[in-house]
Protein backbone atom coordinates (compact mmCIF):
# COMPACT_ATOMS: atom_id res chain seq x y z
CA UNK A 1 0.00 0.00 0.00
CA UNK A 2 1.31 3.83 -0.69
CA UNK A 3 0.75 6.37 1.49
CA UNK A 4 0.65 10.28 0.72
CA UNK A 5 1.73 10.29 4.64
CA UNK A 6 5.44 12.42 5.21
CA UNK A 7 5.69 10.11 8.37
CA UNK A 8 7.98 7.12 8.63
CA UNK A 9 8.14 5.31 11.98
CA UNK A 10 11.52 3.76 13.45
CA UNK A 11 11.07 0.13 14.68
CA UNK A 12 14.08 0.34 16.73
CA UNK A 13 13.22 -3.02 18.04
CA UNK A 14 15.22 -6.02 19.54
CA UNK A 15 13.21 -8.94 18.03
CA UNK A 16 10.81 -9.84 15.27
CA UNK A 17 7.89 -9.89 17.57
CA UNK A 18 7.99 -6.81 19.55
CA UNK A 19 8.62 -4.78 15.82
CA UNK A 20 5.83 -6.98 14.45
CA UNK A 21 3.39 -6.03 17.98
CA UNK A 22 4.35 -2.27 17.02
CA UNK A 23 3.48 -2.68 12.97
CA UNK A 24 0.14 -4.29 14.07
CA UNK A 25 -0.70 -1.24 16.62
CA UNK A 26 0.07 1.11 13.31
CA UNK A 27 -1.82 1.93 9.97
CA UNK A 28 -0.11 1.20 6.55
CA UNK A 29 -2.54 3.97 4.84
CA UNK A 30 -0.87 6.14 7.77
CA UNK A 31 2.97 6.18 8.18
CA UNK A 32 5.71 3.94 6.24
CA UNK A 33 8.30 2.27 8.63
CA UNK A 34 11.74 2.30 9.02
CA UNK A 35 14.02 -0.78 9.89
CA UNK A 36 17.40 -0.11 10.53
CA UNK A 37 20.35 -2.06 12.42
CA UNK A 38 19.62 -3.58 15.27
CA UNK A 39 16.42 -5.26 14.11
CA UNK A 40 17.71 -6.12 10.66
CA UNK A 41 20.73 -8.06 12.24
CA UNK A 42 18.56 -9.65 14.62
CA UNK A 43 15.90 -10.55 12.23
CA UNK A 44 17.10 -10.28 8.80
CA UNK A 45 15.04 -9.99 5.79
CA UNK A 46 11.97 -11.95 7.58
CA UNK A 47 11.22 -8.50 9.37
CA UNK A 48 11.10 -7.34 5.58
CA UNK A 49 8.25 -9.92 4.55
CA UNK A 50 6.66 -9.70 7.17
CA UNK A 51 5.76 -5.90 7.18
CA UNK A 52 5.31 -6.12 3.46
CA UNK A 53 2.87 -8.65 4.01
CA UNK A 54 0.81 -6.17 6.33
CA UNK A 55 0.84 -3.63 3.39
CA UNK A 56 3.71 -1.12 4.68
CA UNK A 57 5.97 0.19 2.50
CA UNK A 58 9.69 -0.10 3.97
CA UNK A 59 12.92 1.93 4.68
CA UNK A 60 15.87 -0.25 5.15
CA UNK A 61 17.88 1.92 7.20
CA UNK A 62 21.43 0.07 7.00
CA UNK A 63 23.70 3.16 6.47
CA UNK A 64 25.85 1.01 3.66
CA UNK A 65 29.74 2.71 3.77
CA UNK A 66 32.02 0.42 2.02
CA UNK A 67 33.99 -0.14 -1.09
CA UNK A 68 31.72 0.63 -4.19
CA UNK A 69 31.48 -2.63 -5.54
CA UNK A 70 30.35 -4.11 -1.68
CA UNK A 71 27.68 -1.39 -1.41
CA UNK A 72 26.34 -1.33 -5.26
CA UNK A 73 25.55 -5.37 -4.42
CA UNK A 74 24.06 -4.65 -0.58
CA UNK A 75 21.84 -2.04 -2.32
CA UNK A 76 20.63 -4.37 -5.33
CA UNK A 77 20.13 -6.98 -2.65
CA UNK A 78 17.66 -4.14 -0.48
CA UNK A 79 15.86 -3.15 -3.60
CA UNK A 80 14.99 -6.94 -4.54
CA UNK A 81 13.48 -7.32 -1.59
CA UNK A 82 11.01 -4.82 -2.50
CA UNK A 83 11.92 -1.86 -0.02
CA UNK A 84 10.74 1.22 -0.79
CA UNK A 85 13.93 3.40 0.25
CA UNK A 86 17.55 2.36 1.35
CA UNK A 87 20.60 4.37 2.53
CA UNK A 88 23.87 4.85 1.90
CA UNK A 89 26.47 6.95 3.88
CA UNK A 90 27.21 9.88 1.68
CA UNK A 91 30.68 10.11 3.54
CA UNK A 92 31.88 6.81 1.31
CA UNK A 93 32.06 9.28 -1.75
CA UNK A 94 31.23 9.76 -5.39
CA UNK A 95 32.08 6.55 -6.96
CA UNK A 96 30.38 4.21 -4.07
CA UNK A 97 27.70 6.38 -4.70
CA UNK A 98 27.44 6.34 -8.02
CA UNK A 99 27.63 2.59 -8.29
CA UNK A 100 24.98 1.87 -5.92
CA UNK A 101 22.58 4.06 -8.74
CA UNK A 102 24.26 2.41 -11.36
CA UNK A 103 23.05 -0.66 -9.90
CA UNK A 104 20.00 -0.12 -9.49
CA UNK A 105 18.97 1.44 -12.81
CA UNK A 106 20.71 -1.34 -14.61
CA UNK A 107 18.12 -3.66 -12.95
CA UNK A 108 15.50 -1.78 -13.36
CA UNK A 109 15.03 -1.26 -9.45
CA UNK A 110 13.04 1.64 -8.67
CA UNK A 111 13.87 2.16 -4.79
CA UNK A 112 14.48 5.18 -3.62
CA UNK A 113 18.20 5.40 -2.75
CA UNK A 114 19.34 7.89 -0.17
CA UNK A 115 22.59 9.32 1.49
CA UNK A 116 23.01 9.99 4.65
CA UNK A 117 24.71 13.73 5.61
CA UNK A 118 25.80 14.36 8.99
CA UNK A 119 23.98 12.72 11.96
CA UNK A 120 21.51 14.17 13.43
CA UNK A 121 23.00 13.22 16.99
CA UNK A 122 26.29 14.96 16.15
CA UNK A 123 27.21 18.79 17.05
CA UNK A 124 30.11 20.52 15.57
CA UNK A 125 32.21 19.46 18.23
CA UNK A 126 31.84 15.60 17.25
CA UNK A 127 32.72 16.77 14.08
CA UNK A 128 35.67 18.37 14.96
CA UNK A 129 37.27 14.98 17.15
CA UNK A 130 36.63 13.06 13.72
CA UNK A 131 38.74 15.80 11.61
CA UNK A 132 36.13 18.19 9.84
CA UNK A 133 36.47 21.58 10.35
CA UNK A 134 33.41 22.60 8.83
CA UNK A 135 29.82 23.26 10.64
CA UNK A 136 27.01 20.49 11.15
CA UNK A 137 25.43 22.86 7.83
CA UNK A 138 28.43 23.46 5.99
CA UNK A 139 29.57 20.07 6.03
CA UNK A 140 25.34 18.71 5.44
CA UNK A 141 25.49 21.25 2.10
CA UNK A 142 28.63 19.46 1.18
CA UNK A 143 27.56 16.20 1.02
CA UNK A 144 24.49 16.70 -0.27
CA UNK A 145 25.41 18.58 -3.26
CA UNK A 146 27.96 15.48 -3.65
CA UNK A 147 25.03 13.19 -3.13
CA UNK A 148 22.67 14.76 -5.64
CA UNK A 149 25.71 15.12 -8.60
CA UNK A 150 26.24 11.10 -7.50
CA UNK A 151 22.79 10.25 -8.23
CA UNK A 152 21.33 10.29 -5.05
CA UNK A 153 17.46 10.63 -4.93
CA UNK A 154 17.72 12.76 -1.73
CA UNK A 155 19.76 12.85 1.95
CA UNK A 156 19.35 12.14 5.60
CA UNK A 157 19.55 15.25 7.13
CA UNK A 158 18.50 17.45 10.53
CA UNK A 159 15.06 19.57 9.28
CA UNK A 160 16.93 22.71 10.34
CA UNK A 161 19.24 21.65 7.49
CA UNK A 162 16.13 21.04 4.88
CA UNK A 163 15.45 25.05 3.70
CA UNK A 164 18.71 25.66 2.43
CA UNK A 165 19.44 22.27 0.70
CA UNK A 166 15.88 22.84 -1.17
CA UNK A 167 17.77 25.72 -2.15
CA UNK A 168 20.86 24.17 -3.27
CA UNK A 169 19.65 20.79 -4.78
CA UNK A 170 16.01 21.75 -5.64
CA UNK A 171 12.32 21.19 -4.16
CA UNK A 172 12.16 17.71 -5.73
CA UNK A 173 15.55 16.30 -4.06
CA UNK A 174 14.45 14.15 -1.04
CA UNK A 175 15.14 15.45 2.51
CA UNK A 176 14.59 12.82 5.05
CA UNK A 177 14.57 14.31 8.90
CA UNK A 178 14.77 12.25 11.57
CA UNK A 179 15.52 14.25 14.96
CA UNK A 180 11.74 14.98 14.54
CA UNK A 181 10.34 16.07 18.37
CA UNK A 182 6.42 16.80 18.70
CA UNK A 183 5.21 19.49 21.17
CA UNK A 184 4.86 16.44 23.47
CA UNK A 185 8.30 14.59 23.04
CA UNK A 186 11.54 15.00 24.69
CA UNK A 187 14.96 15.19 22.66
CA UNK A 188 16.65 12.56 23.95
CA UNK A 189 19.78 11.74 22.24
CA UNK A 190 18.76 13.70 19.34
CA UNK A 191 21.10 17.20 19.33
CA UNK A 192 19.67 18.57 16.15
CA UNK A 193 15.66 18.79 16.42
CA UNK A 194 12.54 20.22 14.96
CA UNK A 195 8.90 19.75 15.59
CA UNK A 196 6.86 18.41 12.57
CA UNK A 197 4.99 21.22 11.65
CA UNK A 198 8.39 23.72 11.23
CA UNK A 199 10.13 20.76 9.75
CA UNK A 200 7.91 20.86 6.60
CA UNK A 201 7.39 24.22 6.73
CA UNK A 202 11.57 24.09 6.22
CA UNK A 203 10.99 21.82 3.66
CA UNK A 204 11.30 18.02 4.96
CA UNK A 205 10.00 16.11 2.58
CA UNK A 206 9.71 12.40 5.00
CA UNK A 207 9.97 12.93 8.77
CA UNK A 208 11.48 10.10 10.53
CA UNK A 209 9.50 9.69 14.06
CA UNK A 210 11.17 6.57 16.67
CA UNK A 211 10.13 6.59 20.23
CA UNK A 212 7.65 9.62 20.30
CA UNK A 213 5.35 6.87 18.62
CA UNK A 214 6.84 3.59 19.60
CA UNK A 215 7.54 4.48 23.32
CA UNK A 216 3.83 6.08 23.73
CA UNK A 217 1.19 3.98 25.42
CA UNK A 218 -1.09 4.53 22.51
CA UNK A 219 1.02 4.52 19.62
CA UNK A 220 -1.75 5.51 17.26
CA UNK A 221 -2.99 8.06 19.49
CA UNK A 222 0.43 9.84 19.38
CA UNK A 223 0.91 9.48 15.24
CA UNK A 224 -2.87 11.25 15.14
CA UNK A 225 -1.24 14.10 17.25
CA UNK A 226 1.54 14.37 14.81
CA UNK A 227 -1.40 14.79 11.90
CA UNK A 228 -2.43 17.24 14.17
CA UNK A 229 0.54 19.47 14.29
CA UNK A 230 1.27 18.81 11.18
CA UNK A 231 -1.90 20.05 9.77
CA UNK A 232 -1.78 23.67 11.44
O1 LIG B 1 19.19 7.37 8.94
C1 LIG B 1 18.43 7.59 9.89
O2 LIG B 1 17.27 7.21 9.87
C2 LIG B 1 18.92 8.46 10.97
C3 LIG B 1 19.88 9.38 10.63
C4 LIG B 1 20.24 10.39 11.53
O3 LIG B 1 21.04 11.28 11.21
N1 LIG B 1 19.65 10.41 12.76
C5 LIG B 1 18.73 9.46 13.15
O4 LIG B 1 18.20 9.56 14.28
N2 LIG B 1 18.40 8.45 12.26
C6 LIG B 1 17.44 7.39 12.70
O5 LIG B 1 16.17 7.97 12.97
C7 LIG B 1 15.55 7.33 14.10
C8 LIG B 1 15.22 8.38 15.11
O6 LIG B 1 14.54 7.81 16.19
P1 LIG B 1 14.01 8.67 17.42
O7 LIG B 1 15.15 9.52 17.92
O8 LIG B 1 13.56 7.64 18.41
O9 LIG B 1 12.87 9.53 16.88
C9 LIG B 1 16.52 6.26 14.58
O10 LIG B 1 16.09 5.02 14.03
C10 LIG B 1 17.85 6.65 13.97
O11 LIG B 1 18.64 5.51 13.64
Amino acid sequence: MSTASPLIIALDYASLDAALCMADRLDPSRCRLKVGKELFTRSGPDILEALHGRGFEVFLDLKFHDIPNTVAGAVQAAAEQGVWMVNVHAGGGRRMMEAARERLDRHGLTTHLIAVTVLTSMEAEDLAEVGVSASPAEQVERLAVLARDSGMHGVVCSALEASRLTTLCGADFLKVTPGIRPSFAAAGDQRRVMTPLDARRAGSTHQVVGRPVTQAEDPMAALAAIEAELAF
